[in-house]
């Protein structure tokens, strides 16, 4: 596994054109974009983690049936400190670097442990998030990087701070009709406080001196305070339905104690990371109209969760799906340790990653039994129990077990929806296969080959698509066989049958996340953007990850 985890990939800065077999349909025209750690070795020094890897941004473009590969290394501030030294300078989730050059630019919003908190990093490996007419590269940090989705350019370094008083934002923003972004950050004692922050970047703006920057309307619209000051939830993403937000203050936490100390205890950020199996998982419901959580003490057993899939409300309760764990080993196994040759003894899930489906009530009548099924809906068997003092035990359904990476349809985002999208993953984390899994039939398809090791599935629609899988599916596919090239993987999303792959002859590096940017919708092809249509979900809709 080696050549898939630890040896660092070339940069593809020139568009290579791939060799394309079976047909792409002629619709397809557009560009996958996709972002995932490159680069672990740095001069002699080695990341521990593979999240800590160099960002390496890389595009399909697709055209007339064909498709164009490029790669580019996000030019941080991390990868140019790093180069510039040739060894790891700048701290990451696996890896404390010593001595850290940034040391001296103390983190404002951590009031009280300004001196000890390195800078974060702007190594943003994790997702590409789509801001008005911007494209970033994201990661869970302060920062995210101006890319250019052409290019793969690094431009602007942005610092959500500036707009918003956060500390750490999830990689994984929603965008509602208008494609205005929705993301949470945490704010960590800030005045006193720790919280949850839920906020808006308008999806256009009015043009200023220096143009036009969505950030600078950014807008907090709700918030929840931490249930502990000093050990937040940590949280991956969040799921949205047409009037709520969905947060899960899980007993995965952050030690701020801990981190305050890392640094001069020569610790990684991931060791003040831990899962606390004695407590609960609070279910926070938040209205987009008022900013307002739900009074209902919502609560499930511990558990781990780093994927949303989607939620909606359905008569008077909101469903949600999410990919759960039993514990927090997953991140354990990410070490680059684990991902070598022996790697499926030592990189074993202690828990599968299971599909679950909550339901609550949004209203929950004061004098239901003690004991009794607030949940009254035919399409689940998830359950919400009253219990005492506003509290609600809620008891998930079991929808399908070994998955992880999911995506759906994302014009279904926050309403009612049939089709997951995923990677399969049983006890090892690395996917062999992607499958379609089916909530109504709750049946599956799947796609996988020897020596293949898929990527994310992304769906994209097809024009004047009627059904939710009127499509296709892009999983770009790293290959471990020598003989074998990596490959764009084009399926058709109905039947999970191969239409066409196009074979790259360049490197290509497993990654974790991206966007599909259809070509009326960026720039492209270097051609204007197109104007908003507000009554249609933009095209970005359908792409990017929740
Ligand atoms: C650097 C850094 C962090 C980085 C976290 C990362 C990089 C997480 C990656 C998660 C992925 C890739 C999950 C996939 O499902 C923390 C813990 C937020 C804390 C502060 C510093
Ligand atoms: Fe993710």
């Amino acid at each position: 596994m080696d050549v898939i985890f630890g040896r660092n990939k070339k940069e593809q800065l020139e568009p290579v054109r791939a060799q394309v077999t079976g047909r792409i349909p002629s619709w397809l025209q557009g560009t996958l974009l996709r972002n995932g750690p490159g680069m672990h070795t740095v001069g002699e020094t080695r990341y521990n983690h593979w999240f800590d890897g160099l960002a390496l941004l890389h595009s399909f473009t697709i055209r007339d049936g064909e498709v164009y590969y490029r790669s580019k290394y996000l030019r941080s501030d991390t990868y140019n400190a790093n180069t510039k030294a040739n060894r790891i300078v700048v701290s990451e989730f696996g890896t404390m670097a010593h001595p850290d050059p940034c040391k001296n630019i103390f983190s404002k919003a951590f009031s009280y442990l300004s001196h000890t908190i390195p800078d974060f990093t702007d190594n943003c490996l994790i997702n590409i998030m789509k801001c008005g007419e911007d494209f970033y590269a994201t990661t869970e940090t302060n920062y995210i990087r101006k890319i250019n989705p052409q290019t793969l350019e690094t431009l602007e370094k942005v610092d959500y701070r500036n707009y918003v008083a956060v500390n750490l934002a999830t990689s994984h923003p929603h965008y509602d009709a208008a494609g205005n972004v929705l993301n949470m950050g945490t704010s960590i004692m800030d005045k006193g406080k720790t919280k949850y922050v839920i906020f808006k970047i308008p999806a256009t703006v009015p043009e200023d001196a220096k143009g036009k920057n969505p950030l600078k309307h950014t807008e907090v619209f709700g918030s929840i305070t931490s249930r502990s000051l000093l050990s937040p939830s940590y949280y991956h993403s969040f799921g949205v339905t047409e009037n709520y937000i969905v947060f899960l203050e899980q007993p995965f936490k952050l030690d701020i104690l801990k981190m305050s100390t890392a640094y001069i205890r020569g610790v990684n950020w991931a060791s003040c990371l831990a899962f606390h199996r004695e407590d609960q998982t609070y279910i926070h419901i938040v209205d987009q109209r008022t900013g307002k959580p739900l009074p209902t003490k919502f609560y499930t057993d511990p558990m781990v969760v780093f994927h949303h899939v989607n939620a909606y409300e359905e008569d008077g309760c909101l469903v949600f799906d999410v990919i759960a764990y039993e514990d927090g080993s997953l991140y354990q196994l990410f070490y680059l340790a684990n991902l070598n040759q022996d790697f499926e003894e030592n990189s074993r899930l202690t828990s599968i990653p299971t599909l679950r489906r909550f339901a609550v009530p949004l209203d929950v009548d004061k004098n239901a039994e003690v004991g009794s099924n607030v949940v009254k809906l035919a399409s689940t068997t998830a359950r919400a129990l009253k219990e005492k003092d506003d509290r609600v035990y809620c008891q998930p359904e079991l929808l399908y077990e070994g998955l992880e990476l999911p995506r759906i349809n994302y014009a279904h985002n926050g309403k009612p929806y049939r089709y997951v999208f995923a990677a399969e993953v049983h006890w090892s984390p690395i996917p062999t296969k992607i499958l379609k899994y089916d909530i109504l039939t709750k049946s599956s398809l799947k796609w996988g080959q020897e020596h293949c090791w898929p990527a994310e599935p992304l769906f994209v629609p097809m024009p004047g698509a009627k059904d939710e899988d009127d499509g296709i599916i892009l999983s770009a596919i790293v290959s471990t066989d020598p003989q074998k090239l990596p490959f764009l993987l084009v399926l058709d999303a109905k039947s999970f049958t191969e239409l066409a792959r196009a074979s790259i002859d360049a490197e290509v590096h497993l990654d974790l996340h991206g966007l599909f940017i259809p070509d009326a919708d960026g720039d492209t092809r270097e051609q204007a953007p197109s104007q908003e249509q507000p009554d249609r979900v933009p095209d970005c809709h359908v792409a990017p990850w929740t």
